[in-house]
């Protein structure tokens, strides 16, 4: 760690950073990263912290005194001002974001991805502290693509798809369609960062994640969440194969996604980190470009590599399809397609993600194996003997 330094040359000296959903599936991660390679101090803010109590106890961990949590809801708690201004740099990844809410709860969505956001935003301003903020690859909505002729020559254009922070359109649906009250909050407030930095000076960087997945990401219903929870895909996925039961493809499983392992995400939000002079004032796009799959196809590759790392022979209906409606309810749509362009990326920090979507998936599907297999044997077995 001695005499690490920047991508100017310049020695990173060490920070105290608040992280505002510390406890959750990225903030796990980044966590034990600047535990493990970094000499920083993390002020963690969440409303559980089972994805970090690795991080926390016991007292003899060798960052023991580099890690506090708070246990906080940033709705309506005072002590959050307090922190922001103890830290040098406040990191906000506090959110409802999984799709089954955002049509089911739109205004908890609102509430969660504007309202609570805005006094961390105005704290920060106030006391010119930098912010990183968590927004999604969602702002960019539908592409322009997927309003052209389904036979259009001009749909394999990337003019028309590959999503730009600094030139491509942001698409969402109608009102009624209410799927999209997550990707227009999070629009709402990325444009409040970017007024309170050109207006008031704040120092701020925007992140537009592209699926990130890895181990720890949501639940597994009935194991760690609620019975009729419906986690993103990842998770949905592998519950379906740890059960041997059907993947269900919403709407056919046409939809298209770059898939990125939270690994190489990670040194991504770790460059911006350690080089707030590269990355203050820029949005980002982290994602892989290279990963990109049809929802059917992740469906069948997540068979074949659950297949190999568990050891089971796949089942004899490995999916079936389900409509949106059925599957999540009214209101709900999609995005068609998530390329990210990554010049903006590239240029000012130097980052490019390594990892494949078979290996990612390997990595990912073993953790889950070995995490899950036994607890979903016992509770079937339970179910069965009722
Ligand atoms: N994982 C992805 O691929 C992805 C993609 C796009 C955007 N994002 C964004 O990244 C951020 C983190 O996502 P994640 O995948 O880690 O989600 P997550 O749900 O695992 O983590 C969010 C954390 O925030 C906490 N939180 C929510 N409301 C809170 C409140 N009022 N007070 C205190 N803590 C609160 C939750 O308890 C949870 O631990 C979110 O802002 C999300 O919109 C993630
Ligand atoms: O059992 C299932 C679950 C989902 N699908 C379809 O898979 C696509 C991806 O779904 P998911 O990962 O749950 O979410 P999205 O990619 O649509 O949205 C996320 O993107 C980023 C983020 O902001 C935070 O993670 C979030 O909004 C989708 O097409 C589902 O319909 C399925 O077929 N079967």
């Amino acid at each position: 760690m001695a005499g690490k330094v920047d991508l100017d040359g310049n020695p990173i000296k060490p920070i105290t950073i608040c992280m505002i959903g510390a406890g959750g599936f990225i903030g796990s991660h980044l966590c034990e990263k600047l535990m493990a390679e970094t000499p920083h101090k993390v002020l963690a803010v969440d409303v559980c912290n089972d994805k970090i109590k690795h991080l926390l106890e016991p007292a003899s961990l060798a960052w023991a005194d580099r890690i506090q949590f708070h246990r906080i809801n940033i709705k309506n708690d005072s002590r959050l001002e307090g922190l922001i201004k103890m830290a040098d740099l406040t990191i906000n990844l506090a959110a409802i974001c999984t799709p089954a809410d955002y049509n089911t709860r739109p205004l908890d969505t609102i509430y969660s991805n504007f309202i609570d956001a805005l006094p961390v935003v105005k704290y920060c301003s106030e006391n010119g502290k930098r912010l990183i903020h968590f927004s999604t690859c969602e702002v960019y909505g539908k592409t322009i693509g997927a309003f052209l002729p389904k036979n259009s020559p001009l749909r394999q254009d990337p003019t028309y798809y590959v999503l730009m922070e600094d030139a491509s359109p942001c698409i969402f649906g109608p009102i009624e369609k209410q799927r999209w009250s997550y990707a227009c909050a999070k629009q709402l407030i990325e444009r409040l960062i970017y007024a309170e930095g050109a207006e008031n000076g704040l120092e701020f960087t925007i992140v537009r994640p592209f699926n990130w997945i890895g181990p720890r990401m949501d639940f597994i219903p009935g194991i760690d969440g609620p019975s009729e929870g419906v986690p993103r895909v990842l998770a949905c996925f592998s519950n379906n194969l740890l059960r041997r039961e059907p993947l269900k493809l919403v709407d056919g499983g046409e939809s298209q996604r770059t898939f990125i392992y939270i690994k190489d995400a990670i040194e991504a939000v770790l460059l911006m980190i350690e080089n707030p002079a590269r990355a203050n004032g820029h949005i980002f796009n982290v994602g892989n470009p290279n990963n990109e799959v049809t929802v059917r196809q992740l469906a069948e590759m997540m068979t074949q590599v659950y297949s190999k790392v568990s050891g089971e022979s796949s089942i004899e209906t490995p999916t079936i399809d389900v409509s949106s409606k059925e599957f999540y309810g009214e209101g709900y749509d999609d995005s068609d397609k998530r390329i990210p362009d990554m010049t903006i990326i590239n240029k000012q920090l130097g980052w490019n993600p390594k990892t494949s979507l078979w290996d990612l998936l390997e990595s990912t599907l073993t953790y889950q194996h070995r995490t899950y297999a036994e607890a979903i044997k016992q509770a079937m077995s339970k179910t069965t003997a009722n």
